[in-house]
Order: C-alpha cells, then sequence, then structure tokens
C-alpha cells in the first residue's frame, strides 16, 4: 500500500478535538457530540481515560477483594469458622478485569449513541489547534478543531534514584495485574496510592514494608490523622520507613531489590522481592507538540490554565490533572461542567470550588473544608467537635471501631471543615458536605432525627459533644 508522508495528510475539521478520553474530556466530547458538534476524541489506550481502567475504580475492586480476606481472617471474630481459606490472586484480577470491561463497553456505548468519534491512536501537536495521530492500526490523521481540548493526564513518577527505574518498579498499573502475590513488597512513597496498596495487598497476604522521606504517612493531614494512620499500619502488620531518603535501589522488581536509604544520619539497607512506586505524578505534556499548539507550561511541567480553564492558547483548553489541579476524578468531573459553559459562551470559573478527598484505606480517612492545620495556619477561629468512633453505636454492630471523626465549626456555627477517620467515612463526610454546601448551621444536624442504628446518626452525637474553643495564637 502506498504510504503518505505526514503533511500530504489531508486535514480533518472538526468542531471540537479532545486529546485523550478521561474525566471530564468524554463528557465535554458526549455533551458537544450530542449538541449536533463534531467532535473527535483521540486515545492512545484506556478508553474513558485512568480512573475505570488503572486508577479510582480498578484499586477500590482490589481494596475490596482486600476486605474480603480480612474479614476471613477475623472470621473467628464473627462466630464463623473458615479453616484453610486461601487468595488466589488470578480471581482477584479477574474480578478486577471483569468490572473494568463492563465500564469500558459502557464507554464505547456512550461513544456510539453521542456521535462522538474515538480515535484510537498517540496525539501530538503540529500547529496551533490541529493534532496528527499515530492511529493504532497503522497510519495517520490530522485533525483540526475550531476548539481543541488537553485533558492527557499523568502518570507515576519515577525518580531519578540511581538503580530506580533499571529495578523496574510496579506502578498501579502493574500492581493491579499481579496474578501472584509479591512475597515481600516495597513500596516507596506514603500518599493515597502507597497507602491504598500496601494496606490492600497486605491483607492479601503479602509483607509489605511502606518507605516515606517525610516523618509521616500522609504527612499533610493533622497529627491525630497520621497517628492515626500509623496505629492502623502497625496493627495490620505493615513496616513503615519514615524520614527515609532512598540513596539507590539494586536488583530488578520481581526478581529481588534492595533499597539503600538514609535515616536520622545511618546508612541502611532493605530487602524485599518487589518494589512500587507512589511517589507522585508526572504531567503528559512531554512530546506531544505543545510549544507548536502556543500551549505554555507552568514550572511544573502542567498545563497553564486560567480560572475558565483556557490555556495560553486561543480556543485550546485543558483540564483534569494535566493542569496540576487536585487530582481527583470529581475534579476533572467539576471540569467538564467549567469548559461546557464556557465552550457555550458563558463565564464558569473553578475558583472557590471546596475539594473533598476520601482515602480507601480500611479505615477510610475522608475530608471537606478545613483541617485544623489549615485552620491555624490561616489565623481562623473554631470551635473543635471530636469523637471516637466507638461512640457511634453503629460501629459496635460492625465490629469496626477504630478512629475518630472531627468536626471545626465557625463562630457563626457554619461548619468549617469534617474529617472522618472511620468506617464508610467518605459517606458521612459527603452528608456533611451537604449541610456546608446548603450553608447550615451545625445545629441542624445536631437536632436532627437520623435514623438508630445508622452510621450517619454519628453526627448527632458528634455535635452534641462539649467543643474545645481553639484560638488563633
Ligand atoms: C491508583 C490511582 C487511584 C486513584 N484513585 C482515585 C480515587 O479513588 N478517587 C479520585 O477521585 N481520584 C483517584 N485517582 C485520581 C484520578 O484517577 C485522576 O484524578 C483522574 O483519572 C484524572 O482524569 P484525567 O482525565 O485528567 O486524566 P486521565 O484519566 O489520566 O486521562 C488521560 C487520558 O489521556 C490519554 N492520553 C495521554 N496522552 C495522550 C496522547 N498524546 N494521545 C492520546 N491519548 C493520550 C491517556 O491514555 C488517558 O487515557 C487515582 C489515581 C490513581 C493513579
Ligand atoms: N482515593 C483517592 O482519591 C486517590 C487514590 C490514589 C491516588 N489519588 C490521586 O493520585 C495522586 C498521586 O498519588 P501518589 O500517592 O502517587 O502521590 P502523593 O503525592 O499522594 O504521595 C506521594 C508520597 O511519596 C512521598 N515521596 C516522594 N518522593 C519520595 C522519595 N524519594 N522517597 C520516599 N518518599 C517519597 C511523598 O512525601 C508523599 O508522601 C494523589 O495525590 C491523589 O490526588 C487519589
Amino acid at each position: 500500500m502506498m504510504q503518505m508522508a505526514a503533511d500530504e495528510v489531508v486535514v480533518e475539521e472538526y468542531d471540537l478535538v479532545v486529546l485523550g478520553s478521561g474525566e471530564g474530556s468524554k463528557f465535554v466530547a458526549w455533551t458537544q457530540a450530542r449538541q449536533g458538534k463534531r467532535v473527535a476524541v483521540i486515545e492512545q489506550r484506556w478508553v474513558g481515560g485512568s480512573c475505570p481502567n488503572i486508577a479510582c475504580l480498578p484499586s477500590k475492586n482490589l481494596i475490596q477483594s482486600a476486605k474480603v480476606a480480612s474479614y476471613f481472617s477475623r472470621a473467628a471474630e464473627f462466630g464463623i469458622e473458615t479453616a484453610g481459606y486461601k487468595v488466589k490472586m488470578g480471581g482477584v484480577i479477574q474480578r478486577k478485569r471483569g468490572m473494568v470491561k463492563g465500564l469500558v463497553d459502557i464507554h464505547l456505548r456512550n461513544f456510539e449513541t453521542s456521535g462522538a468519534e474515538l480515535v484510537l491512536g498517540h496525539g501530538v501537536f503540529v500547529e496551533p489547534r490541529l493534532i496528527e495521530v499515530k492511529l493504532n492500526t497503522g497510519g495517520v490523521r490530522r485533525l483540526r478543531g475550531t476548539d481543541v481540548l488537553i485533558g492527557t493526564g499523568t502518570h507515576a513518577r519515577v525518580e531519578t534514584i540511581p538503580g530506580l527505574a533499571a529495578a523496574k518498579p510496579l506502578t498501579h498499573i502493574d500492581a493491579l495485574e499481579l496474578e501472584t502475590l509479591p512475597e515481600h513488597l516495597i513500596v516507596l512513597g506514603g500518599g493515597y496510592i502507597g497507602l491504598e496498596f500496601a494496606q490492600a495487598l497486605r491483607r492479601l497476604g503479602s509483607r509489605v514494608t511502606v518507605v516515606e522521606r517525610n516523618g509521616s504517612l500522609l504527612h499533610r493531614e493533622d497529627a491525630d490523622v497520621t497517628a492515626g494512620l500509623q496505629g492502623l499500619f502497625d496493627e495490620e502488620g505493615i513496616e513503615v520507613i519514615l524520614h527515609a531518603t532512598v540513596e539507590s535501589v539494586l536488583g530488578t522488581s520481581g526478581e529481588g531489590v534492595a533499597v539503600r536509604y538514609l535515616q536520622g544520619g545511618e546508612e541502611k539497607t532493605l530487602e524485599g522481592t518487589h518494589l512500587m512506586v507512589a511517589l507522585g505524578r508526572t504531567p503528559n505534556t512531554k512530546g506531544i507538540g505543545l510549544e507548536l499548539a502556543g500551549v505554555d507550561l507552568d514550572e511544573r511541567g502542567y498545563v497553564k490554565v486560567n480560572a475558565r480553564l483556557e490555556t495560553t492558547a486561543p480556543h485550546t483548553w485543558a483540564l483534569g490533572d494535566v493542569t496540576g489541579n487536585p487530582q481527583f476524578t470529581h475534579v476533572a468531573f467539576d471540569d467538564f461542567r467549567v469548559v461546557r459553559d464556557n465552550l457555550a459562551g458563558g463565564d464558569h470559573v473553578t475558583t472557590g470550588r471546596q475539594v473533598p478527598f476520601v482515602m480507601f484505606t480500611d479505615p477510610e480517612l475522608a475530608r471537606i473544608g478545613l483541617s485544623e492545620a489549615e485552620a491555624k495556619a490561616k489565623g481562623i477561629s473554631y470551635r473543635l467537635f471530636r469523637i471516637p468512633m466507638a461512640a457511634v453505636l453503629r460501629t459496635r454492630t460492625l465490629s469496626e471501631t477504630r478512629g475518630f471523626m472531627k468536626a471545626l465549626v465557625g463562630e457563626d456555627d457554619r461548619i468549617l471543615g469534617i474529617t472522618v477517620f472511620g468506617v464508610d467515612g467518605g459517606e458521612i463526610m459527603s452528608a456533611v458536605q451537604i449541610a456546608m454546601l446548603a450553608g447550615l448551621p451545625y445545629t441542624t444536624l445536631r437536632d436532627a432525627v437520623l435514623a438508630h442504628p445508622t452510621l450517619m446518626e454519628g453526627l448527632v452525637v458528634l455535635f452534641s459533644s462539649t467543643p474545645v474553643v481553639v484560638k488563633p495564637d
């Protein structure tokens, strides 16, 4: 077959061309296409982006299998005998793959029914608003958009530590495909990914060690939260090495690794069978011609956007993780609303939105609004309501009494923030978030008749407790 030179390829014109099919991007594409616009979405590998394929949803699927394993290990506590139970990673991974396949099918149907064209291949800007796609099936296409949207996301950061890249560490993508359990997994990084995977793999049967350079796990959270997490990891038999400066790595993940690190001026070595990196993210902005598109990056390499999610190039938008905004699916989804409205001539901005998070360890850690450290840094006085989860009677029926919840309340009785480190913490936090959105005073929750025995009933207990008044120094 005759090959055409790339610059001979005919340019196809679209109303909107989207680079990356992740959260945010896909909803903009489907919405525009349903309005009759000509839309193309270029995706190199993961239909629907990271969340359904290699991130949020499959990781929570794995975590649920680990939860079942933990119930089996605690079965006697519930009066049930389960002698000789066995974790079979093949089955764990099959369940995850089945879920992912179902999710991808839903995405494919949405592309079909919306009329947005899915173009599978790697896209690179060759000039402003013109993207050349190296198709996965071979060949090249050139797509120009009246508007263009960049949603290329991020990938796992592999730091330039000697021997680290050569050790071929697992990323979250590989860890979600483990058909056999690592005997001893070393996880570099005590953030969201490191902690969720460390606990899941420990519960499934691996020995796990987390290596973190700061003085605590999830070091940006309040001291009582980080202490709670440390206690949880201790109880679950997960080793945690803090204040560690990793100097070098020897060996190959899967065959055997040795991590050399400095701790308190002392040089130490940790040996394991597998190594996983959970050290943060690197934006997917290199090698995709952004300089030819007139799209500037910030000092960290993320796409520079204003509050309307416009980049520095006209009619060129960006959303999701690649903008350096908080890296959560719900933020990318809200970015979709911003771009959708602005494409329609509106003036929707990202400023002022409150972003909750839930880390899906067991128990979960969830927060919306101010932490105590943040309130103190801002010089805000607050009343602190704090109860142990054991004070919520539902947790006793579940035998899930670990953790606590605490809320900060301002002088006008409005809730400034809530942190729940406890069973189903994400659900409890979300209920309070709704009260905060409605501008309700804490007394509305305190005085509500909430069903007994539910976890939400704990909010009555929380807000009926005696608060401590905290004034700025
Ligand atoms: C392990 C893990 C667990 C997580 N868990 C949660 C969670 O529980 N809750 C939560 O809110 N967030 C979670 N996150 C974060 C969440 O996954 C991201 O915030 C979200 O997926 C960002 O969406 P996005 O569209 O910006 O990027 P992505 O979903 O990463 O989409 C980018 C897409 O662009 C494609 N792409 C990139 N470059 C090109 C190119 N040149 N050509 C063609 N295609 C390209 C990629 O293949 C990808 O499909 C998790 C992340 C990880 C890694
Ligand atoms: N449940 C959720 O919502 C969820 C789950 C997973 C991931 N995510 C998103 O994905 C993002 C990325 O997650 P992540 O865990 O990779 O990043 P992270 O930024 O949350 O954590 C990285 C951790 O690695 C540590 N670290 C960095 N370099 C190190 C080094 N050289 N040696 C030892 N420790 C080092 C950091 O101090 C930090 O604690 C999160 O910030 C979050 O936005 C969300």
